[in-house]
């Protein structure tokens, strides 16, 4: 793997959150460190399920002085672990997070503010239809970006390609350093490219992220059987996709395979991040920018910016860098990624 891929506490784009150490301990603070620890799973207004490491679904409450919990969150905990119906664990601590993949805040909360969604997760699975709906370049580009900012893999998954073929998005997109699979349901039901996709899936816990429509469900059905998310429905009164809500759900397959389906989820938080953190979900583009004067924000009006010049190479590079510079624009803009 190239070293950019490095994703330890060393690395750059990994936001390390302060620990607990970082806070004033009270005296009487007990010690969890030995505490039964487990993952989040679900969030559902006030509830969360974890699985504990000794792989019992429990139902968990969390004590008044943690400030939040979300999915993906690693958690210690105590009181009851039974997993038996009507009993409560409770969370008493959170692990300091590995990754963290935030959004927007939307209506009705602080704008402009960040909120995380999904904690500790290492791969963001860029769900696109190859048609019906049409691909959109400049929401895969913010989701790859939004991918470097969390400190999580980007993976571009195509769907329905017995729609149409897929070679116009791998050109686009082959150039960067981007896994990408292609999908499509065969007549009879089973999807080509799923064993590529399992693969690139095992043993991560991956974030599936994609507009209605594009086969997302369809997907996660595969990939975990027992996940059962329903497919194909539209919302008739408001014509959007039936998720309404912008709640995560994690599902366990084999082997420490997580999946993470987000739901309504709209918009990635970019608003905080720089021009050069952007250029990190462009390897041909950073190469490039090493020719920039200092402090270069690299927009289409920045004197001597190298990106201009290179776009003038070829189509592709200058898409790329069109992409880059609509992603600028975006960072800028407070409206929801997802509306453009
Ligand atoms: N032709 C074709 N259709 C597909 C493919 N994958 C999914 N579909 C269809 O596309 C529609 C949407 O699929 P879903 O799996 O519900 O898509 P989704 O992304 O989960 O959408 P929401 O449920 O609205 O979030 C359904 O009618 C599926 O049968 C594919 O590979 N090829
Ligand atoms: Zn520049």
């Amino acid at each position: 793997m190239a070293p950019r891929r490095d994703i330890g506490t060393d690395d750059p784009r990994v936001r390390v959150r302060p620990g607990r150490g970082s806070r004033p301990r009270t005296k009487r603070r007990p010690d969890y460190s030995d505490a039964p620890r487990g993952s989040v799973t679900s969030v559902d207004r006030g509830r969360y399920r974890v699985i504990t490491d000794a792989g019992i679904d429990v139902v968990a409450v969390k004590a008044r002085e943690i400030p939040s919990v979300v999915i993906g969150d690693r958690v210690a905990l105590t009181s009851d672990l039974s997993g038996k119906k009507d009993t409560l664990a409770r969370i008493v601590e959170v692990d300091e997070r590995k990754t963290a993949l935030s959004r927007s805040a939307e209506d009705g909360e602080t704008t402009g503010k960040q909120r995380v969604i999904v904690a500790n997760a290492d791969q963001l699975l860029i769900v696109t239809a190859l048609a019906d709906p049409p691909p959109r370049p400049g929401m895969i580009d913010r989701c790859i970006v939004a991918a470097y900012d969390a400190g999580m893999e980007p993976i571009l998954c195509l769907t329905k390609s017995d729609l149409t073929s897929d070679r116009e998005l791998r050109r686009l997109y082959e150039p960067l350093d981007l896994r990408i699979c292609t999908t499509a349901i065969e007549p009879d039901g089973t999807v080509r490219g799923l064993p590529e996709l399992r693969e690139l899936l095992a043993g991560h816990r991956t974030v599936l992220i994609g507009h209605s429509g594009v086969g997302k469900s369809s997907l996660v059905n595969e990939l975990v059987p027992s996940a059962q998310r329903r497919i194909g429905d539209v919302n008739v009164v408001t014509g959007r996709g039936r998720h309404t809500s912008t709640s995560a759900v994690a599902f366990r397959a084999e082997d420490g395979t997580w999946i993470i389906d987000t739901p309504g989820v709209r918009s990635f938080g970019l608003a905080h991040v720089e021009p050069d953190d952007i250029l990190r979900g462009f390897d041909d583009l950073l190469e490039v920018s090493a020719d920039c004067p200092r402090g270069c924000e690299h927009r289409a009006d920045s004197l001597d910016c190298a990106l201009t010049d290179y776009a003038r190479t070829d189509e592709r590079a200058a898409s790329r860098v069109d992409s880059y510079r609509r992603l600028l624009a975006a960072r800028e803009a407070a409206l929801p990624d997802y509306e453009r």
